[in-house]
């Protein structure tokens, strides 16, 4: 059973970025144990919004919440100052394509060390082991040789598994992970999902994992929150999500293809205005 003690507490968020009339983020509240959430829902519903939030990395937005709480921190106070201390340290975001994510022009453990030694007062060589160490147990098999490749070098597969080592090198309590395979192709995928899910379990991390992919988060994740037009319309656990009763949930299952299944195009998602006015109630259920 996943702990479900809270790690992360978020209620009543709200994003609105500059120069937009909406906001991209309404009332979205939820809490997070040591365990797997999964947010999903369709392009541009906030799901990236809700991940960046969370680490404060919106410059250009006005964020209000009641509460957003980590562990002691208090995000929504917090100064830039205590937000270097806990990003990256304590709370870490695994990005869609390494090609993106890690510095081209630095070797792959040169960067992670470096990422290392910011939060960890240590020496080269102590940092370059635990580098090693780290880059074993995302299954790499000369983790020395692949130290010492530039990102370009590396093949996506092991690209994204030198990203999740990166971001679990400092011991994270939370990882939130934006859609972290979707740049990967569908064999390659299910390893590294495989392998960030061992070591999520393992070491008892709070996961949050963003993404399109209703298989993905039905496999990996204990819970599901379904967000549409910047809230969050359902929530519930990932077992249960084919017993999902919010018509745009339906509506996303209908639209999955299935092999073996009936060959007549899949059915095209009718959205409901009143979809969006309801959410206000909607989202109570959301806190956990
Ligand atoms: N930096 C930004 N400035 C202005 N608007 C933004 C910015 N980033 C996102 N938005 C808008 O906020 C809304 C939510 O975007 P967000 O990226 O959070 O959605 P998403 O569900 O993660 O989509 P995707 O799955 O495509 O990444 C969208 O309407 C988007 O255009």
């Amino acid at each position: 059973m996943p702990d479900t003690q809270p790690i992360l507490s978020v209620e009543n968020l709200s994003v609105r970025y500059q120069g937009s009339d909406t906001p991209a983020v309404r009332n979205v509240s939820f809490t997070l144990g040591r365990e797997r959430l999964g947010i999903v829902g369709e392009s541009g519903s906030g799901k990236s919004t809700v991940g960046r939030a969370i680490l404060k990395l919106l410059p250009s937005a006005r964020l209000t919440a009641d509460r957003m709480q980590f562990e002691d921190v208090d995000i929504l106070n917090a100064s830039e100052r205590q937000m270097l201390k806990v990003r990256g340290r304590r709370m870490t975001m695994i990005l869609q394509d390494p090609k993106f994510s890690l510095n081209p022009i630095q070797r792959c453990g040169a960067q992670m060390s470096e990422a290392y030694r910011t939060h960890f007062r240590c020496t080269k060589a102590e940092a370059r082991a635990k580098t090693v160490k780290m880059l074993e147990a995302v299954q790499i098999r000369d983790p020395e040789r692949v130290y010492d490749l530039y990102p370009h070098e590396v093949s996506g597969g092991m690209g994204q598994r030198v990203m999740i080592a990166m971001m679990l090198l400092t011991d994270p309590d939370l990882v939130i992970a934006d859609e972290p395979t979707s740049a990967l192709d569908v064999t390659v995928r299910l390893n590294v999902l495989d392998i960030l899910d061992g070591l999520v379990r393992d070491r008892g991390i709070g996961l949050i994992t963003i993404s399109h992919d209703l298989n993905l988060v039905r496999n990996y994740c204990d819970r599901v929150l379904i967000m549409y037009a910047g809230q969050v319309v359902e929530e519930l656990a990932a077992r249960d999500l084919d017993r999902a009763t919010h018509p745009y949930t339906r509506g996303l299952l209908a639209a999955q293809p299935r092999i073996g299944g009936p060959r007549q195009p899949l059915p095209v998602l009718a959205r409901q205005d009143d979809w969006k006015a309801a959410l206000g109630t909607a989202n109570k259920g959301a806190q956990a």
